[in-house]
Parts: C-alpha cells; structure tokens; sequence
C-alpha cells in the first residue's frame, strides 16, 4: 500500500531535522527517512563527537604549554575513558531525534530512499509518495579509486576507534585531517600526515596557516606536503601507504590509515533518474530557490545541495529556505553572506567573509590590517605561541570585507566579524563597542 505525505525528506541530519520541525508546526503532513541511527553526520559522526575529543587532546595541550609556568606533572589523553565521554553525548542522540520528530507528528521510516517515480520513493519495500521531497542526504567521503583503497577508516571509523593504534597516516590535508591530527597526535599517536596540495587547509588564510603550522610542528605531526597517495597494502594487522611527491615514491608504514580527502554529496543510490531529477558533475543542479530544475517537486538543502559550503549552518540555513519556498511558493533564496568557518586545531584557525586574494581579484579597495601577534597578552597569557590575524576592510564604506584569524579564542571571536559581515557594521561599529576584558574579543579593535 502507498503511504502519502505532503513532504518527504530523506535524511534526518542537521537540514532535514530543521525542515521537518518547520514544515510539521505549519501542518503539512512530514515523512522522514534514515538508513543510519537518526541525527546525521553533524552530531553522530562529525561536529560534535569531534569537539568532544578535542576537550580532551585541548586539556592536555594546555597542560604542555603552561609547563614551565606554575603547572607541573605529565597529563595524558586516556583514550577509551574519552572514548566513553564522547558517547555520552552520541549514545542518546537517534532515540532522541526519533521522539522529537515523533513528537511532532512526523512520520518515520527506516531504510535506504529510492526513487521509483518523480515523486514516489521505494523505502525497504514500502512505497511513499509525497507531493514534495526534500534530498537531504549529505555528503560521503569522496571515492579515491586507489588501490588498497577499502583499507581507509572515514570519520565514522575514527572517531568511533576503540583503541588508537600507534601509528596513524590521514589522507588529505584539509579539516578533517587537520583536526584529527591533533586529537590523535595529544593522544600519543605517531601521526603523518600525506596532503597533495601546496600547503594544508587551503581554504584559509595562506599566511594565517604558515603561522598555525608551527603548532603542528610542536606537536610532532609529519606534515607532507605535496604527496599524493597512490596506493595502500595491507601487510598483516598494519599497512603500508605509498605515496609519489614531486614524482619521487616513498612509503609509509601505519596502523591506520584515514580517509581525509574530501567529500561529495550522497547521491549515490538514490536513483535520481527514475525522477528525472538532474545533476551535473555529481552535483544536483538546482535552481535559486534550491529546487531542482528537473523535478520541481523536488528541493535539496545543506551538504546534499552543496550550494554554500559544506557546513552545519548552512544545512539549517538551507533547510529554512526550503520549507519557506514550499510553504508559500518560491520567493526565498539562501543567503551566505558571513558564513564563518573554522577549523578546530590546537588553536583554531577561522575565517569569514572575502580572502585577500578574492578581495583583489573582485576589485574592491581595502585597508589591509594583519599582524603576527604572538606577543599580546591574550596568546602569553594562554602560552600559546601561534597567534595573529588579517582583517579586509573597506576604503571609503568602512566595511569588513573579510576576517581571518588563528590563535586563541579565535573560534569564538570569529562569529563577532560574521555579525558585523552580515549585518553591515562597520570596522568603526567594532571599535566604538566595549568587550568584556580581558577577553579575545577585548583584541577587536587592535585588529582594526
Ligand atoms: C568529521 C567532520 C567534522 C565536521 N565538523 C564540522 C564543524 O565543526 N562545523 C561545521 O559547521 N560543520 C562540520 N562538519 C560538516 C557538517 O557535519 C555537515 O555540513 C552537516 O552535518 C551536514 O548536514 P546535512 O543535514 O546536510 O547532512 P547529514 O547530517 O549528513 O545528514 C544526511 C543524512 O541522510 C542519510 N542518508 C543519506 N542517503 C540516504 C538515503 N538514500 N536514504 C536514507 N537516508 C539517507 C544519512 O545517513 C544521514 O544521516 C563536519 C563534517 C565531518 C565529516
Ligand atoms: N570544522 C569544520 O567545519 C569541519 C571539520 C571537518 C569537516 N568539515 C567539512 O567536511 C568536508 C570534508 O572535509 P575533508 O577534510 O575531508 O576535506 P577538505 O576538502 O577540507 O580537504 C581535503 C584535502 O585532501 C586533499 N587530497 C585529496 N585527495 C588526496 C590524495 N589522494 N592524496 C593526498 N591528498 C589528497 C585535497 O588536496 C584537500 O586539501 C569539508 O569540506 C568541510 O566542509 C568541516
């Protein structure tokens, strides 16, 4: 028998929980659809359980730094004790995302979604149809067509391990690696790290990361840089991992191998033929109002739709979009002006806004404002050796057209530019507030 909905919405993450939240309270009929425990990539398998390990590895990571100043004694990350910690906050998740869409009145359904029709879905042998369907499937880590490539633990893998083992290559120089390098390298982990690019992180600040690398140094992570992955063998319990840099070949022996090297909208299996729903590139091709141009029953928000980037404000930003367009008709469109980033190193690192490249090839005429600024107060007060910013703003508007920063505290003072970005302050807005001292954002108006 054929279940109907208004709207169905495959997934259950960050983009279709905040779609079906909005669409249920304005009485459409809701339909969700999860292959995996209920709550998505963000909470279960990514943001969040990340964040939790880093409590730790950050712990330990201050304990080092202020040695030498008044704080004595070895500290060390117990891995199975954070293990547990991390499942604390994991564990409860999917009942407790089943019972808010419950609560709701959202109707769930369990298995992998397929398209039959233009707007009917075969979930584990039911058939649904629903006058919409919003695809919020994510993003997987991209295919690598390497051999040896089933050898490579994703996101899921690590951050679920039940024992680190001693030593760890990542593939892929990005955030992943970038963050797991510092869990796994405060854990007493070995850590190498094979990126093919020019330099680690490439969408930050080239310079801001020059300075950020020193912490990777410190914390004994072999950056490689310009090493491309060619294959990986196992050999027993361990592997090793070839790799080609500047067209030399060199191997490296590991324990675990981690898949850090991108990742693409999960389209795969969704039979998006059978609904005539277009892509191109593996990407859905939709249209402003994020419908595709194919299927107009069809919609698409956050890493599924990949129209701004791949990150948690994003889908929820997207989601309400969505629900908007289906709730009175196409009239909103996604709006990513100010979206912060930041990647959660040992300090973070963070941007929003322009880059100074992007800035210059736009044609906009800013004021420069960037200092390497390990002597203020705020990183010798945290002994923390890796501090600085560069900030773009705006000659004759006073604008902020970018801000990039690492160091500490950097995470949190990111989301005041991405205020002032998004709302239009000006640098002089910035300056005349008072922040709260002595705190990161007390720095503010001496980036300016
Ligand atoms: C390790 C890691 C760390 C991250 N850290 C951050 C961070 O610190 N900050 C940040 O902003 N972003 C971070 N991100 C990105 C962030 O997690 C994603 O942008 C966000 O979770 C995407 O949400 P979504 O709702 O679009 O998709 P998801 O949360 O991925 O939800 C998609 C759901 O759809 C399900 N699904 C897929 N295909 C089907 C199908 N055919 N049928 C049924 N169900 C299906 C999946 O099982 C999944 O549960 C991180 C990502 C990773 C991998
Ligand atoms: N803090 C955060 O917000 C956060 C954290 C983790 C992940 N994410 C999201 O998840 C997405 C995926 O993260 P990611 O780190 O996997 O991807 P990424 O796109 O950030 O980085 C992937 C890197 O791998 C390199 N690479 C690709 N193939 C390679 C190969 N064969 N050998 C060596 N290097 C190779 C690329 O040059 C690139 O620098 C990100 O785009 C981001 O949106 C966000």
């Amino acid at each position: 028998m054929t279940q109907r909905f208004d709207v169905v919405i495959i997934g259950t993450g960050t983009a279709a929980t905040v779609a079906a939240g909005r669409l249920s309270s304005a009485g459409r009929s809701v339909a969700v659809v999860d292959w995996r425990p209920y709550g998505g990539t963000c909470v279960l398998r990514g943001c969040d359980p990340k964040k939790m390990l880093l409590a730790g590895a950050a712990a330990v990571d201050h304990v080092r730094r202020m040695h030498g100043h008044g704080v004595t004694g070895d500290s060390r990350l117990a891995w199975a004790e954070l293990m547990r910690f991390k499942r604390g906050f994991t564990d409860p998740v999917p009942a407790a995302r089943e019972k808010r869409f419950a609560d709701q009145g959202v109707a769930r359904f369990h298995g992998r979604a397929r398209f039959t029709g233009p707007d009917t879905l075969d979930i584990a042998g039911e058939t649904v149809q629903a006058q919409h369907v919003v695809i919020a499937v994510g993003a997987e880590p991209v295919r690598l067509g390497l051999p040896g490539e089933e050898h490579l633990v994703d996101n899921e893998g690590f951050l679920g391990l039940a024992a680190l083992p001693a030593r760890v290559v990542l593939v892929g120089g990005g955030y992943v690696a970038a963050e797991f390098s510092q869990v796994a390298s405060r854990a007493g982990a070995e850590v190498t790290i094979l990126q093919h690019g020019e330099r680690m992180l490439k969408g930050f600040d080239a310079d801001l990361v020059g300075w950020l690398m020193k912490s990777f140094d410190d914390a004994g992570i072999d950056v490689r840089l310009r090493s491309t992955v060619q294959a990986i063998d196992k050999q027993g319990d361990s592997y090793k991992v070839h790799a080609t840099r500047d067209g030399q070949a060199f191997a490296i022996d590991a324990d675990l191998v981690v898949h850090a090297a991108g990742r693409a909208p999960a389209l795969e299996g969704l039979d998006l033929a059978a609904a005539h729903v277009a892509t191109e590139r593996g990407r859905l091709r939709l249209n402003e109002y994020l419908q595709s141009t194919s299927n107009p029953a069809v919609y698409a928000a956050g890493d599924a739709a990949q129209v701004g980037p791949p990150l948690t404000p994003v889908s929820s930003h997207d989601a309400k979009v969505v629900a908007a367009n289906l709730l009175e008709g196409n009239h909103r469109k996604p709006d990513y002006r100010g979206v912060p980033s930041v990647a959660f190193t040992l300090p973070p690192i963070a941007r929003v806004g322009l880059g100074e490249q992007q800035a210059r090839d736009q044609g906009l005429r800013f004021e420069l404002h960037t200092q390497e600024a390990s002597d203020w107060f705020t990183a010798r007060q945290a002994s923390q050796p890796v501090y600085g910013h560069k900030v773009l703003v705006e000659h004759g508007t006073d604008r902020i057209l970018g801000a990039h920063l690492a160091g500490p505290h950097a995470d949190e003072v990111i989301n005041l530019f991405a205020l002032a970005i998004r709302h239009g302050l000006t640098a002089q807005d910035l300056k005349d507030t008072m922040f709260a001292y002595p705190t990161g954002a007390s720095d503010v108006g001496y980036m300016l």
